[in-house]
């Protein structure tokens, strides 16, 4: 199946993404977000081994992979909120690392998997504190700031809970929410780790058009974490897999998603279609693979 990058979609997409290998951005321009032989551990546990990634501006990848195989370190790495330990992050251009934390801020957002814990705020101080990277030396809103954050809890259906206590929402509520705090940040690189956690299947798919739309709307470099693949193949352009700690596939969902795949890098047993109406494949997961038999497997898929 080629990649869905053609006209608007079901799913809202417009077809304003760059292809997966970026050949839209401007000539010569450096990629949105670039890995160069990233490697990564904590004390005791090397997590990535020597990532090399380029995503294009207004691209929208997916990355999969099983619990523990670095996905969030690799985002908190580009955000740069880690400092590799060999190699770099680039963003367009410049060391994540080495950004100063507002101008990283200005540069990306970051939607961490875990929630911290809940502030005593109103849901509009919170999305407000996404403004954190513009304020002045004061830490005062400047003009435009409350546009944005008005704009921010629209994108996210929050409007009417704005002056609702955060420690007042459920999970799912507080998710969108916590989104919404992403988008207020207003940056051009949105990173979102496990989006559609806590939410039921009406709000996983509410969030995920939201993003599909900012992203043509905005132009925005997305990179989202999902564990459900058919989300993946539904509504990136790109997904990029890890497992143990080394991109194992990477390319448009109708190459990269295979029962191979399903068995390779998701250990499951499965089986692998196509939309009758969008075309792009439809997985259907059967059982769980012996971790052994995952273990003899020692070749990348690509
Ligand atoms: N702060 C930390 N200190 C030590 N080890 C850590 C820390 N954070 C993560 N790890 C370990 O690093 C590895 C990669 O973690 P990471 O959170 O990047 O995985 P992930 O692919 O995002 O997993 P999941 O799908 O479960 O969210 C895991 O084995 C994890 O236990």
């Amino acid at each position: 199946m080629a990649a869905r990058t053609g006209d608007t979609t079901t799913d809202g997409r417009s077809g304003t993404a760059a292809p997966p290998d970026g050949s839209a951005r401007t000539a010569g321009a450096p990629a949105a977000v670039r890995a160069e032989r990233l490697g990564f551990g904590y004390p005791g546990r090397e997590v990535l081994r020597g990532i090399d990634l380029s995503i294009g501006a207004g691209e929208l990848v997916a990355l999969i992979g099983l619990n523990g195989c670095g996905k969030s370190t690799f985002l908190k790495l580009a955000a740069g909120l880690l400092a590799p330990s060999g190699g770099r992050v680039l963003l367009d251009g410049d060391d994540a690392a080495r950004l100063p934390r507002r101008a990283a801020a200005r540069r990306v957002a970051l939607l961490h998997q875990s929630a911290p814990a809940v502030p005593a705020l109103t849901v509009r101080q919170l999305v407000r504190q996404g403004r954190y990277a513009t304020r002045g030396p004061l830490g005062m809103l400047r003009d435009g700031d409350d546009e944005v954050v008005a704009r921010a809890l629209a994108d996210v259906g929050v409007t009417g809970w704005a002056d609702r206590p955060v420690d007042a929402l459920s999970g799912g509520e507080r998710q969108r929410v916590r989104l919404a705090m992403a988008l207020a940040q207003d940056a051009p690189l949105l990173f979102l780790d496990e989006p559609t956690t806590y939410l039921d299947l009406r709000h996983q798919l509410e969030v995920l058009q939201t993003v599909v739309r900012l992203r043509a709307e905005r132009r925005l470099t997305v990179v989202m974490v999902l564990h459900d693949l058919n989300h993946a193949a539904r509504f990136a352009d790109r997904i990029v897999a890890l497992r143990e700690g080394r991109i194992a596939a990477d390319g448009p969902p109708g190459e990269v998603v295979t029962e191979r795949l399903l068995a390779e890098v998701l250990g499951v047993r499965g089986r692998v279609g196509a939309d009758a109406e969008g075309g792009w494949p439809v997985c259907y997961p059967d059982h769980p693979l012996d971790p052994l038999q995952l273990l003899r497997n020692e070749n990348h898929i690509h």
